[in-house]
């Protein structure tokens, strides 16, 4: 099987493993966040709006001491741009159907919360397949230090994620249960 075929596969199993984990509740992941974030209060953090069944951020990002952005897509194969959030701004619902912000000043994310679908202890993710994020850390990393800090449920380690050159591993990994030890830190 090619790595693309692999990364299907793996997708249908970690979306079911993560329905049952957000069937259960996310419990106290977005204080355990917002507890991580708190040396990093005065950076540009990016957040996300969940969708699906992803574990929801907001709490932490309404909660950071410092500018919060969301992902918008500008077009397949480009990296995401960020724009400005703050709790109960004006949302309008974006490509693939994540909410976005009607308006607000574009931002350069310094921490950025990365929604996935399954993480493994080395820190790689697998997302919904567009390559956003890896597109968008390439470019983010090449021009200043990034810290990228994955979100999710426990539930949504896998043994090992397929992996490509292109994939940008996670800095760090937060669970319902905290801080998830990766093995590159
Ligand atoms: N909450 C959240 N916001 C986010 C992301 C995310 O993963 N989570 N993204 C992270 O990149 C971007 C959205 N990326 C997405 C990429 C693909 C699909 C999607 O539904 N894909 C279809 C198949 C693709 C197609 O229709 O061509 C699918 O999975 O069935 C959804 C979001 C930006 N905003
Ligand atoms: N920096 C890049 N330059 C060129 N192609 C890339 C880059 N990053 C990813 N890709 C391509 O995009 C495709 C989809 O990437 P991948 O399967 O890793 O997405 P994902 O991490 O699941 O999605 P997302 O990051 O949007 O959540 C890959 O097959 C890869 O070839």
């Amino acid at each position: 099987m090619t790595v693309i075929a692999d990364k299907t596969e793996a997708r249908r199993a970690a979306f079911a493993a993560r329905a049952a984990a957000h069937a259960a509740g996310q419990g106290q992941a977005a204080q355990l966040l917002a507890d991580w974030l708190v040396p990093h209060r005065g950076k540009v953090l990016a957040g996300y709006m969940a969708m699906r069944t992803e574990i929801d951020p907001t709490p932490a990002m309404a909660a950071h001491d410092g500018p919060v952005c969301v992902p918008v897509i500008v077009a397949a194969g480009q990296p995401l741009r960020f724009r400005q959030w703050s709790h109960g701004c004006r949302m309008v619902a974006g490509t693939f159907g994540a909410l976005v912000p009607e308006e607000g000043a574009w931002l350069e994310p310094e921490v950025l919360i990365v929604p996935l679908l399954s993480f493994d202890r080395r820190g790689f993710r697998l997302g919904y397949g567009g390559g956003f994020y890896d597109r968008t850390l390439e470019v983010l990393r090449a021009r200043h230090p990034v810290l990228a800090v994955g979100f999710a449920y426990a539930a949504q380690e896998a043994p090992e994620v397929p992996t490509e050159p292109t994939d940008q591993p996670l800095d760090a990994l937060i669970t319902e249960n905290g801080p998830f030890p990766l093995s590159s830190s």
